[in-house]
């Protein structure tokens, strides 16, 4: 079978045009694998035995068949005939109850393994970085969880169970077949040479094929999840088209992968089919030449004759299923690739996801772009945000940040205006973790911005405000899931959500997807009293714009100076009346800090800020 070199895989034909998730070298996979047969090593055990057990079961009847033919023969008695029926019919019910409980035992026990795989890889999948993530497009991860999963639970329930069986039967034939005379084994060994080649041309191609037809799959999940998920933006921007042609080529491409798939498949069995004729002919010959030279009965060569043919399912079964093994070995890789590094049975929550570099890109500091590791801060840096000289490019050739300094004390709220495009959003990601700088230092709370330290005592509002679905308390909840009724009520009142009262069944009423809809106003109030909820020191605010002046845009400008009280804030500002009260202001230009300072200090002294100001008032004022 073909391994894959490592880095391999996705290849520029084939890849999403994202940089994908990381993909587990064949040594890592295998090491995996490995750790996995060990630690179920008693199932498996168990199952190998029951295996070769019942495939020597099913060789019986075979042999029962021989003797009955050379008895007819020999002119015998009728009641050796009835004995070798009954016996046959009894080998028969127990070679196919032993292949049940074999095959039973074998998905029974990696089913476990599966299970477990399953929920590491959903965890890894919440701890895979932001950045990354964003990096590689949603759709690579949701395939990986989902599809890549889905490959290997078919591998483990029908493929795995059928390979065993198929190979234990093979083994325990031809070891039958050289028992009755070692001619017939060596003729059905010229069917060798064909299947062998088969099984080599295959598995040179499929690894590779087989990896860029689940790479393409994950590309055309990418492509329509951002299609539906932004529907509306797309809508807004007329791109409609666009995006349609972008899917399009993705399901193309995913289909032109599927259908070189089918072709590789097809060569194989080919190949196999014309490895049968060939054995089964030199068998068939061996034995009319035994037979004629008295060197074997014909009970003997009927029974070389069946077994020969019995074992063409087998060969078959375990032939073919090698596509499936491969594919199930590119969707272990996959999956091992944004696991932890610690093997199936460890279980360390925070552990790296993939490669160490992965997360160490987003946990270290980038210095003029070397990625080293971050250090503990000393204490006088607790609550703080520090930018230092940050560059950040989403796209290599056009930085939408440029050599970035900002420093925000503890307890200190400094609001970020600037026009559409400056690159507030994305200073404000920056200090999330969400992305990583292409050169400077975001520390926060004095770590390295995404490192577990900061993670910790960071926490944010974006735009993008999600109810997650389930009851209103568990909403709040997963801010704080030891807060008891009243502790989320004094946060739901803190942030003026009063109409929870209003609610059909208060705190313990279904929200969210499938659940009563919360209006865009209320699922920020839900989202800030989420946040009043953490012992974040650190918030990050970039809120989605209320109409200035609307009893909404009050009611969160309120929630949101009750939620920040004491603690350090970073606020996207998109009404200017909001960064009037913040403590200093920093006003950002083509991805540049151009000013400092106190709302009053930048009227006077600031022209740019001046002008903004006095242009938003206008564009209220109309
Ligand atoms: N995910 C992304 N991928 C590529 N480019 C992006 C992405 N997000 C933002 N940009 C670009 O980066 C630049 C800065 O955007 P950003 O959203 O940070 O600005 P902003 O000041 O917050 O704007 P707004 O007030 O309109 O939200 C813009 O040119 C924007 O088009």
């Amino acid at each position: 079978m073909s391994t894959p070199a490592p880095g391999t895989v996705p290849t520029a034909a084939t890849a999403p045009p994202a940089a994908a998730l990381p993909v587990a070298d064949p040594a890592a996979t295998r090491r995996y694998a490995w750790q996995v047969l060990r630690t179920h090593r008693g199932g498996v055990a168990a199952a190998a035995v029951v295996l070769l057990v019942g495939a020597f079961a099913g060789l019986v009847p075979v042999w029962l068949i021989g003797r009955m033919v050379d008895a007819v023969a020999a002119d015998a008695a009728p009641s050796r005939l009835w004995w070798s029926a009954a016996a046959l019919v009894a080998a028969l019910v127990g070679a196919t109850a032993l292949a049940a409980v074999a095959r039973l035992l074998v998905a029974r026990t990696f089913e476990h393994a599966l299970a477990d795989l399953r929920e590491r890889t959903v965890h890894a999948a919440l701890h895979v970085p932001p950045a990354q993530v964003e990096r590689a497009g949603t759709g690579d991860l949701v395939a990986r969880v989902s599809g890549d999963v889905d490959v290997l639970r078919t591998a483990v329930s029908q493929v795995l169970p059928a390979v065993c069986g198929a190979g234990a039967t093979i083994l325990l034939t031809v070891g039958g077949l050289a028992g009755l005379d070692w001619r017939f084994a060596v003729a059905v060994l010229t069917a060798v040479p064909l299947q062998v080649w088969g099984v080599r041309a295959f598995g040179r191609r499929a690894g590779p094929v087989f990896r860029a037809e689940r790479a393409a799959a994950a590309d055309r999940t990418h492509q329509v999840l951002e299609a539906v998920t932004a529907a509306d933006t797309i809508r807004a921007l007329g791109t409609s088209d666009a995006h349609e042609r972008r899917v399009e080529r993705a399901s193309l491409r995913a289909v032109d992968r599927t259908v070189e798939g089918l072709r590789v498949q097809l060569a194989f069995a080919h190949r196999l089919h014309a490895g049968e004729l060939v054995g089964l002919g030199a068998v068939l010959v061996v034995g009319y030449w035994l037979v004629g030279a008295g060197a074997a009965t014909v009970g003997a060569a009927t029974t070389a004759a069946l077994l020969v043919h019995r074992l063409f399912d087998p060969v078959g079964i375990l032939l073919s299923q090698v596509d499936d093994l491969q594919r199930a070995q590119a969707a272990l890789a996959r999956v091992v690739g944004v696991l932890p590094a610690d093997g199936p049975a460890g279980d360390t929550p925070d552990a790296a996801p993939g490669t160490t570099d992965a997360r160490a890109a987003v946990a270290g500091t980038t210095v003029a772009g070397t990625t080293v590791a971050g250090t503990h801060a000393p204490t006088t840096d607790a609550g703080t945000i520090d930018v230092r000289g940050v560059t950040f490019a989403y796209d290599p050739d056009r930085p939408v940040l440029h050599a970035v300094d900002l420093h925000v004390a503890a307890g200190e709220v400094v609001a970020l205006v600037g026009a559409s495009g400056a690159g507030k959003s994305t200073l404000a990601r920056l200090v999330t973790g969400a992305v990583a700088p292409t050169a400077g230092t975001v520390l926060v709370d004095g770590a390295p911005a995404g490192s577990p330290r900061a993670a910790t005592a960071v926490a944010a509002v974006t735009q993008e405000v999600h109810v997650f679905a389930g009851t209103l308390a568990d909403d709040l909840r997963l801010a704080r899931p030891d807060a008891d009724d009243a502790r989320l009520r004094d946060a739901l009142t803190l942030v003026g959500a009063d109409w929870v009262d209003d609610l059909p069944e208060g705190l313990r009423t279904a929200v969210g997807a499938g659940g009563l809809p919360l209006s865009p106003d209320r699922a920020q109030q839900v989202a800030l009293a989420r946040l009043a909820l953490t012992d974040a020191r650190v918030v990050v605010l970039d809120e989605a714009t209320a109409e200035a002046g609307s009893g909404a845009a009050r009611t969160l400008d309120v929630a949101a100076r009750r939620v920040l009280a004491g603690r350090t804030a970073l606020v996207v500002v998109h009404r200017l009346d909001q960064a009037a009260r913040a403590d200093r202001i920093a006003l950002l230009d083509a991805g540049r800090v151009v000013a400092t300072g106190t709302h009053d200090e930048l009227l006077a002294g600031c022209e740019p800020y001046a002008r903004l100001w006095s242009a938003w008032h206008r564009g209220r004022a109309s």
